[in-house]
């Protein structure tokens, strides 16, 4: 995908890059043994293709769930989830996901692991593993078995094998938070390098505030349980970005922004204490 594939045509006032999603008034309620959780109410959301959005909220008010919901795992009770105009009906290598524990197979080499994807649609290019690995920093790391590498490294090579199969969006629950501080830190500004280059859609769930702003085009706050929409805040940091921008007085004014929103919520959880 290159920036050129964003740009809208005038002939057809669409944008030719894959990757819009759209939720539509959806609400997922699990019912195990007749309990009748509703773990998100009637969300709508449109995020454009090629946009970063990071998701925040409370824990349990539904946000993995809402992924789950756009990565075609879980249907929704109500309503429906679009992706590019079509409905979500089931998992789709266009839409990749990324976990905090990584999904890396153990007993299969870094490079095995990585062409996983591309190998079972007959799609295999040669080099290409070796490619993608590099442009994650860990070049030379094939032949390696997944619990030879840090955790940092398993999961750059977790985003290689992501991007193996060229997903139009990047799904990704909590994927730095198992990270110390500043392997999460080479991560996000990695990260965002990916992104600029070949901007595909990314959904980015997270508790760090701090992470949520330094990533995103918009951060979606999330209110308590039952998730909702609470807040949609645009994040008008200029791009590139790299570290330095968490220092500023308008990075200082949103994470105030959005941490009084999450206090908030959290409060409004604990009953308005
Ligand atoms: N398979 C399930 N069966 C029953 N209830 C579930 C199931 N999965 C999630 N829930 C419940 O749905 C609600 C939302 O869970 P979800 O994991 O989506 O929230 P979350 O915001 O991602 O939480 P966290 O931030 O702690 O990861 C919670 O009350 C959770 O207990």
């Amino acid at each position: 995908m290159t920036g050129q594939q964003h740009e809208t045509t005038e002939e057809t006032g669409s944008t030719a890059q894959q990757g819009s999603v759209l939720l539509d008034e959806v609400t997922k309620v699990y019912d195990p043994d007749g309990e009748h959780v509703v773990a998100v109410d009637d969300v709508d959301l449109r995020i454009d293709a090629g946009e970063f959005i990071t998701v925040l909220g409370p824990s349990g008010c539904g946000k993995s769930t809402l992924m789950n919901c756009i990565a075609g795992f879980l249907e929704p009770t109500s309503g429906h989830v679009y992706v590019d105009g079509d409905r979500v009906e089931g998992p789709s290598e266009r839409r990749g996901v990324v976990f905090q524990a990584n999904r890396l197979l153990p007993w299969k080499t870094i490079e095995e692991n990585v062409n996983l994807g591309p190998k079972m649609r007959g799609e295999l290019v040669e080099g290409r593993a070796s490619e993608l690995l590099a442009e994650m920093g860990i070049e030379g790391t094939e032949d390696q078995y997944p619990t030879e590498l840090s955790g940092g490294m398993q999961q750059r090579a977790e985003i290689a094998r992501l991007l193996a199969n060229d997903p139009d969006i990047m799904l990704m629950d909590e994927p730095f938070s198992a990270l110390d501080a500043l392997t999460k830190e080479i991560m996000q500004e990695m990260l965002l390098e990916i992104w600029e280059k070949d901007n595909r859609t990314v959904v980015f769930i997270t508790h760090d505030v701090s992470e949520a702003i330094f990533l995103a085009d918009r951060v979606v706050v999330m209110s308590a349980a039952p998730g909702e929409v609470k807040a949609d805040i645009e994040v008008d940091i200029p791009r590139p970005r790299n570290l330095d921008v968490t220092t500023t007085d308008r990075f200082k004014e949103l994470e105030r922004e959005v941490l009084e929103l999450i206090h908030s919520e959290a409060r409004e959880a604990m009953g308005g204490a």
